[in-house]
């Protein structure tokens, strides 16, 4: 039976990969490329089918930062598929990020030096902004537009991954504070609230079939990490850069590696994966790629908790979108009555 797999950030880098990936493993898939921008989308389907020209790949305009593009978009694949084998929530973004040079040079004669390599923590910060739904751009692209897309497909999904990150740490994210309005950190907290929200709805939806797991690519020179550092900088560095996958095999480096993980989960049986485990896509110093459980540090309550938060805003959203909708509905009659008159 032909699988239906649809992946959010289809476009470019680790997603691409995937899509990649995924052709070679199966050539009876159906691939669906849920991307932003449709020129771009066109261009990834054409570099897929220029290397698997039988493939099966389909384009869908989706938007995850903005509340009423899911909701088309969920409209849309309602109509063409009766079912989602695997929904890939890989999209993200990273907008303005900012390298700590002090805390850089500073980690690298500490103790942490391994770990600030594979983690970035205490040297990188964003800085985050207001999208036109009211809500924080960086929350909503990662998590909440996911959640949003998660629960419009739910009676046709049944395998969700998504695409987390070594960055996500407990510390940069607050129940209180969910959207990350007030610190610089919001993208670990999103990243966070992935890995949360993976666990929740295992909890909740494990018994009516639905699986969630969560992944991290490692370090992989992308779209993204060029808005770090420019790429000609990456280049320069790349020996360098090798020299340290000796040390952390976390520098998986190239989009194929990164998605390693990604092609991993699509091999296994849902029922023997760990929902508290997040699987990292890791390359060793010969350059060979594997993929290894991490236990998550999170609490069961919590994560219900913000499942719970995640509805209640959901629900706001939702009322206002049906109320500007009302409004717009009203001008368009008044503005239709004055011209009748006139
Ligand atoms: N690169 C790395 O080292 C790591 C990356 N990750 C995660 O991997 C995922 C993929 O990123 P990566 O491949 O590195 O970077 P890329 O920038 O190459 O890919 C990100 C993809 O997400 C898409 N995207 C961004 N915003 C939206 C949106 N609002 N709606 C729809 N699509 C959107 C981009 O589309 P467009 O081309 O239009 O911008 C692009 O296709 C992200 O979630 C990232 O956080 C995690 C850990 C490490
Ligand atoms: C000599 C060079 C290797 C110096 C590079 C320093 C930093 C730019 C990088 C060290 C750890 C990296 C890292 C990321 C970005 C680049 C570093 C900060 C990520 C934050 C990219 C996105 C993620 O999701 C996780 C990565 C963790 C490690």
């Amino acid at each position: 039976m032909e699988r239906v797999v649809l992946i959010t950030g289809a476009n470019s880098g680790i997603g691409l990969a995937l899509c990649e990936r995924l052709l070679t493993e199966d050539s009876q898939l159906r691939l669906c490329l849920a991307c932003r921008n449709m020129q771009r989308a066109e261009a990834a389907r054409s570099a897929l089918l220029t290397s698997h020209s039988n493939a099966h790949v389909d384009l869908l305009q989706l938007d995850v930062g903005s509340v009423q593009s899911v909701l088309s978009a969920a409209q849309e694949v309602k109509a063409r598929y009766n079912r989602i084998d695997f929904l890939y929530l890989n999209a993200g973004i990273m907008p303005n990020p900012q390298l700590d040079l002090n805390a850089f040079f500073k980690g690298l004669f500490s103790r942490n030096v391994v770990r600030m390599f594979a983690t970035a923590e205490g040297i990188l910060t964003q800085q985050d902004r207001l999208n036109s739904d009211g809500l924080q751009e960086v929350f909503a692209t990662n998590l909440f537009g996911h959640f949003l897309l998660i629960r419009e497909l739910e009676p046709l999904l049944s395998r969700l991954v998504w695409t987390s990150s070594s960055n996500a740490r407990r510390s940069a994210f607050s129940m209180e504070d969910m959207q990350h309005r007030e610190g610089r950190e919001s993208y670990s907290s999103s990243k966070y609230a992935s890995d949360m929200l993976s666990l929740a709805l295992n909890r909740q939806k494990n018994s009516q079939g639905l699986f969630s797991s969560v992944i991290c690519p490692g370090l992989v020179m992308t779209n993204l990490t060029y808005g770090i550092l420019p790429s000609f900088f990456w280049t320069l560095i790349m020996p360098v850069m090798w020299l340290i996958r000796i040390f952390t095999n976390t520098f998986t480096l190239t989009p194929h590696n990164g998605a390693e993980a990604l092609h991993w989960l699509f091999l296994q049986n849902p029922e023997s994966l760990d929902p508290r485990a997040k699987y990292h896509s890791l390359t060793s110093g010969l350059g060979t790629n594997y993929t290894q459980p991490r236990q998550m540090d999170i609490d069961e309550g919590a994560s219900d908790v913000l499942y719970s938060k995640l509805l209640e805003l959901e629900k706001e959203v939702r009322r206002k979108l049906s109320e500007e909708n009302a409004d717009e509905e009203m001008s368009a009659v008044k503005y239709g009555l004055l011209t009748l008159q006139t």
